[in-house]
């Protein structure tokens, strides 16, 4: 009988993860493996995989091992690196929690965007503090069909282009990634977020993620949203000196940012384990070719 591979399955507002236990970066993680794993038809499926790795254990997070003791080594769906995960780090809590590797209150994840604090709430919420937004500035343009908006460059230690239209359905299918100009603005590609109105401080979005595609929910994207919502009502906390707080509804539910005057960002929502499974070793390790 061949060797197993633990996984488990768990989303957070419907943006759905992979998470792979592997304390000693021991496994394989080819793009190819991810990819076919994300797979929703022939493999477990997911709009991205968490790889959880003990810090001291991987390159990439090695220096910050002394801060926070787990590494999300995030993928997006098609198996391509992303610096930060917003709904992933959330759903990584709930599941070094689960695992019994923590309890309820604050702890430290490293991530490629640096560590990040989250807090499991007694209530089964879960926040994580995402760090300050860039605003790289410029003028970007979004298009889908012969439809086209201005949109605000928002950094989140990932790339986000957002643009405020009068109906999410004129985002269309998002099958494919909606052109972003000037091209040069991403170099290394973009996630793409169309937001309306719902009321005050409260807005709706979809998203076409970089490498994954449209999903239901997207943490750094709602968080761009937020910021480039709060700069766009003249509610820019730096400048008014409060903080301002947005509710942000996905196809998947509903997430809830706050930036505060300093420019430290929060949100907060649910983060939930569905899974838990075994992988045939053999399976991965062809895929991984
Ligand atoms: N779904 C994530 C974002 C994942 C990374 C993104 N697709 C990228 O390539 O930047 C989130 O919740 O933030």
């Amino acid at each position: 009988m061949s060797t197993r591979i633990a996984f488990l399955k768990g989303h957070g507002t419907e943006n759905d993860f992979v998470i792979l236990p592997d304390p000693g970066n021991d496994l394989d993680l080819t793009p190819a493996a991810v990819a076919a794993l994300c797979d929703r038809r022939a493999g477990i499926g997911g709009d991205g995989v968490l790889h959880v790795v003990r810090s001291a254990a991987h390159p990439d997070a090695v220096a910050m091992a002394a801060a926070a003791e787990w590494f999300m080594d995030y993928r997006n769906g098609d198996g391509s690196v992303a610096e930060m995960c917003g709904n992933g780090v959330r759903v990584f809590a709930r599941y070094l929690q689960h695992a019994g590797h923590v309890a309820e209150g604050d702890l430290a994840i490293a991530t490629r965007g640096g560590v990040k604090t989250v807090h499991i709430a007694k209530d089964g919420d879960v926040t994580v503090g995402m760090g300050r937004a860039r605003l790289p500035g410029g003028d970007v343009t979004v298009s889908v069909g012969e439809r086209s908006w201005p949109a605000r460059n928002v950094n989140m230690g990932n790339p986000h282009a957002v643009a405020f239209v009068s109906d999410l359905a004129h985002a269309g299918s998002l099958l494919d990634p909606p052109p972003v100009a000037p091209a040069g603005a991403y170099p290394d590609g973009v996630n793409v977020e169309f937001v309306v109105d719902r009321g005050p401080r409260h807005v709706a979005m979809r998203v076409h993620e970089r490498g994954s595609g449209e999903t239901r929910s997207c943490g750094t994207g709602a968080c761009a949203v937020a910021v480039a919502a709060a700069r766009r009502d003249a509610a820019d906390p730096a400048v008014t000196g409060t903080p301002a707080t947005y509710t942000v509804d996905v196809p998947g539910g509903r997430l809830v940012i706050t930036e505060r005057p300093d420019g430290e960002i929060e949100m907060t929502g649910p983060a939930v384990i569905v899974a838990e499974g075994e992988i045939d070793a053999e399976w991965l390790e062809s895929a991984a070719r």
